[in-house]
Formats: C-alpha cells, sequence, structure tokens
C-alpha cells in the first residue's frame, strides 16, 4: 500500500485503507445528544457533554476505525464545548481511530481558505483526519479545503445524496447534462481521485437510506460514508441493497444506535463489534 506523496505525507486515503483492513470498515458517531446524556444519567450541561463524549471516544477509539465526532452537540455549549471537542479530537488521534469531524462546512473560496485552516491544517486546535463539506456554492468553492487535505495527508467527504428524507428535492433534481445532482457531485470527486492509489481523498456521502440505483459509484476511487446505518432505520441488508458487495472505501456510519448502550465502556464496544460483524459479508 503506498500513498505517500515526494514530501513523505501518508495520504488520507492510505491511511483509512489501512486502518479499516485493520479494525473493519465501521465509522461511529460521537453525538452528545441531550437525551442520550440523560439516558446516560448526565446532567445537560457541559459537564454532562464531557463525560458522555469522552467515555464514548475512550471507549471506542482504540477499536474502530473512524470515530464522527458531530461538531454542532459541542457548539451549542460554546466555548467550553469546543474545548471538549478539543479533547475528543486528541483522544481519538492517540488511540490509533482517524477522526472524521462532521462540520459540513462550504462557503466562498475565500471563506473556505478559513474553514481550511481552521480544521484540515498541521496544528490548528480543531485539526481533524478529515472533515464533511457542503457542495451548495459549487464544487469549485471547496477547493481550497481539497488542496490542503491532499497537502497535508486529510480527507474531504462531499455531501452528495444525504439519509435525510428532505435531501432528495434538491440532489435527485437533475442538471442541463441530465445527470443528478447527486451523481454530478460523486463525478466531480471521482475527478479529484482519479489515478489515486489505494484510494483518493475526496470522499462523499451517500446515505444508506437512498434508493438502490440512485448514484454510481464504480469510478469514484474514493471513500464514502453512508450515515442511516442504524437509528434512521437502514439495517446491514440495506447496506448491501445500496452499494451492493465489495465497494472499496465504503464506511458504514452509526451515532445513536451505538451510543445507547452506554455508558459503560465494554457495552459501547459490544455494540460497535455487532454493527461492524452485520456489514460484515458486505464489505471488501
Ligand atoms: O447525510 C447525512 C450526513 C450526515 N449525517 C450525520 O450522521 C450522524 C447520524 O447519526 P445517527 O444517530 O446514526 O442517525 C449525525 O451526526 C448526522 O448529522 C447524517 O445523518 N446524514
Amino acid at each position: 500500500m503506498s500513498g505517500e506523496d515526494a514530501a513523505g505525507v501518508r495520504s488520507f486515503g492510505a491511511r483509512l485503507a489501512e486502518v479499516t483492513a485493520a479494525r473493519g470498515p465501521l465509522c461511529v458517531g460521537v453525538d452528545p445528544h441531550p437525551a442520550l446524556l440523560q439516558a446516560w444519567g448526565l446532567p445537560v450541561d457541559v459537564s454532562g457533554l464531557e463525560r458522555f463524549a469522552l467515555t464514548a471516544t475512550e471507549a471506542l477509539a482504540g477499536s474502530v476505525a473512524v470515530l464522527k465526532p458531530q461538531s454542532a452537540f459541542f457548539e451549542a455549549y460554546g466555548a467550553a464545548g469546543i474545548a471538549v471537542l478539543e479533547r475528543v479530537l486528541t483522544t481519538t488521534r492517540q488511540a490509533g481511530a482517524l477522526v472524521l469531524l462532521d462540520v459540513k462546512r462550504g462557503d466562498i473560496g475565500s471563506t473556505m481558505a478559513a474553514y481550511t485552516a481552521a480544521y484540515l491544517a498541521d496544528g490548528a486546535p480543531l485539526a481533524a483526519d478529515a472533515i464533511t463539506v457542503s457542495p451548495y456554492l459549487g464544487f469549485g468553492s471547496l477547493d481550497p479545503a481539497l488542496a490542503q487535505a491532499r497537502r497535508t495527508g486529510r480527507g474531504v467527504f462531499v455531501l452528495a445524496r444525504t439519509s435525510n428524507p428532505e435531501g432528495h428535492t434538491v440532489q435527485r433534481a437533475r442538471n442541463s447534462g441530465g445527470a443528478t445532482i447527486a451523481q454530478s457531485i460523486v463525478d466531480a470527486a471521482a475527478e479529484c481521485n482519479a489515478g489515486a492509489e489505494p484510494l483518493g481523498d475526496v470522499g462523499v456521502v451517500v446515505g444508506a437510506t437512498v434508493e438502490p440505483g440512485e448514484v454510481r459509484l464504480d469510478t469514484l476511487n474514493g471513500p464514502v460514508l453512508a450515515p442511516g446505518f442504524g437509528a434512521q432505520g437502514a439495517t446491514a441488508e440495506d447496506v448491501r441493497r445500496v452499494f451492493g458487495t465489495g465497494l472499496r472505501g465504503l464506511l458504514p456510519t452509526s451515532s445513536r444506535d451505538v451510543l445507547r448502550h452506554g455508558p459503560a465502556a465494554e457495552a459501547l464496544r459490544s455494540a460497535a463489534e455487532r454493527a461492524r460483524d452485520s456489514l460484515a459479508s458486505i464489505l471488501p
């Protein structure tokens, strides 16, 4: 497995391929919903957030390939919440998992450069291995993030066909060439990934809840984050129906359906293992 550039920077695609080969292709979301804090017997304040997020992270980061903290739940507590998020990022990395920060950023290029400095720059307090980005301002507006990700061995996951039921009006609309918007995003990502070994750095988000055949992923040559597995109703069988078997880079992700088993670390790990094992026959 190569994936190293001339400066010796190991690409995100290579790092993702390596960690999923070792730990299984599963992402678990760290989503400190107020209802989950309550279910764990924690107060819905920043102390509860800290206990919840660090308990989940410490329980899972040693065995799960990728953890995906959902930034919104940390931002809700202001600066103190962001401080907890910083600790989640550090703790995840130290335990060997990759950290995908779900922030869904997207803006004009010059502002995108500032988001890039916040999340994809070496040494930034909120630097992650990868982030989610929104292409709604045009795929080209993401260029600063894509370029920085490549330079620093990080990745981006571009929203293409999201898992929520409201997504289809925009994402299944067709452009002047007849392609759906979702497919045009996947195709733009595929162009960025062309020739990359073992996998490109530009991933897409395609929900496990969408109709089979809505999006062609065969030429993507990049990671596919598949939310909707678990609490939103998609099963392992749905993952198989939507993505087929053996799709390289497929990374199903589940948050609430794992987290509801806490706060005991062993129970959290077992829930993640069950989720991963349920996908074993489908994934490469
Ligand atoms: O299309 C999308 C993109 C992102 N998400 C995020 O993933 C998790 C899903 O949580 P569950 O508890 O497993 O439903 C959450 O953070 C979403 O913001 C998504 O669901 N769909």
